[in-house]
């Protein structure tokens, strides 16, 4: 069963301290507040996390749909208790919607990111960037995905430009109303690997689903012709089976993840400009209006897109900000750790006193 889930041998040797502690190996499908569904050897389960992970829930973060975990179970309640979560490959990180400190992982170990956008008038290489750049962060691998070519005249050669904005990933042309190039999408996902799909409102991110599903899973809606924008269609989404063997992960938090926390996601899609950069006469030129820049050279010759190089800055400055954040995060981290351990330095220093008088 937890083989389907992608149950690997690595898997079960970092399981092993919690297999002795006679612990069950588990995979969370779908996470809500305080409940998790768990798929294990004995079905799925609805657990609830121990007391010492709820506490370290608070600074680490909640276990998140995706994450392989160790539990006691109840299997007549169909309830468990999950005691510890494995190390994760892979992960999704974002800011959480109620403040700028708190970090969320929203999908982990996943292996395949599909950055849908389509292909009709609301293409936007500004966000394709963005989304490129946090599928790289997450350590998966990005796969773009252009829908409704039956809405785009060329689509062929309209995907080789796209092309050149995606750093070396695969770009896939398709249409569900077609039918067309989605046995292509399918080839890039092995069984047991699982895949997320991250894009805008109204991209056809559910439409695709139902259709590799086979069938009318999610709710899809009509999109206003007009202005070509989606609306939101709200259903509930978990970790599911592809007859391919792979699985997806559909969650309403994992499909516009548009925030970034390291570099190399950044560096990976904008690598035409760090080697730009590379060649300013001074090793930390401002790109501003230092003689003998590379990058302001470029703009005036048209070689580097204004709008990109904008882009590339502001989302820097993001980088910058929620790197700020993570590390005042692991500071107070560090700070509580430090004023536990006084604690119980302090206790026990008095008990030993107690002891003696
Ligand atoms: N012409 C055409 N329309 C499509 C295609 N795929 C999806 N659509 C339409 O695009 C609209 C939006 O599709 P959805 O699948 O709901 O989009 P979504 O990305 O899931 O949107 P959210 O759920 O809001 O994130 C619907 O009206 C679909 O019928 C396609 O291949 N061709
Ligand atoms: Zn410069």
């Amino acid at each position: 069963m937890i083989e389907q889930y992608g149950w690997s041998d690595a898997l079960r040797l970092s399981f092993e301290p919690h297999a002795h502690a006679g612990y069950l190996p588990g995979r969370i499908i779908l996470q809500q507040r305080e409940t998790n569904l768990v798929v294990t050897g004995a079905g799925n389960l609805s657990a609830r996390l121990s007391g010492r992970l709820r506490h370290e829930a608070r600074e680490a973060g909640h276990p998140a749909a995706g994450d392989w975990v160790a539990l006691s179970a109840n299997a007549d309640e169909g309830t468990a208790i999950i005691h510890a979560v494995l190390p994760r490959r892979t992960a999704f990180v974002r800011r959480a919607a109620d403040s700028v400190q708190t970090l969320q992982v929203i999908a982990a170990n996943i292996d395949v990111v599909f950055v849908v956008t389509s292909m009709n008038a609301e293409f936007s290489p500004r966000r394709l960037e963005r989304f490129l750049a946090a599928a790289w962060q997450s350590g998966a691998r990005p796969v773009v995905v252009l829908t409704k070519a039956d809405l785009c005249e060329q689509p062929e050669a309209e995907a080789a430009k796209i092309a050149t904005l995606a750093a070396g990933c695969p770009v896939l042309v398709v249409s569900v109303l077609k039918g067309l190039g989605l046995g292509g999408l399918l080839d890039h996902l092995s069984p047991g690997e699982t895949c997320v799909l991250i894009g805008s409102s109204g991209v056809g991110k559910s439409t695709l689903v139902n259709a590799l599903l086979g069938e009318e899973r999610m709710a899809t809606q009509e999109i206003r012709a007009a202005d070509a924008r989606g609306r939101h269609t709200t259903s509930h989404r978990q970790l599911v089976l592809l007859p391919g063997g792979g699985l997806i992960l559909d969650t309403p938090g994992i499909r516009e993840v548009g925030l970034i926390d390291a570099d190399e996601g950044l560096s990976t899609v904008f690598d035409d400009i760090e080697h730009l950069a590379q060649n300013c006469r001074f090793g930390d030129c401002g790109h501003s209006s230092e003689p003998g820049c590379a990058i302001r050279k470029a703009l005036d010759e048209g070689f580097l897109d204004a709008g990109r190089w904008a882009h590339f800055q502001k989302l820097s400055m993001e980088l910058a900000a929620l790197a700020l954040a993570k590390d005042q995060m692991s500071q107070e981290v560090e700070r509580r750790r430090l004023a536990a351990l006084q604690r119980s330095y302090r206790s026990s220093k008095k008990d030993l006193r107690d002891l003696r008088s």
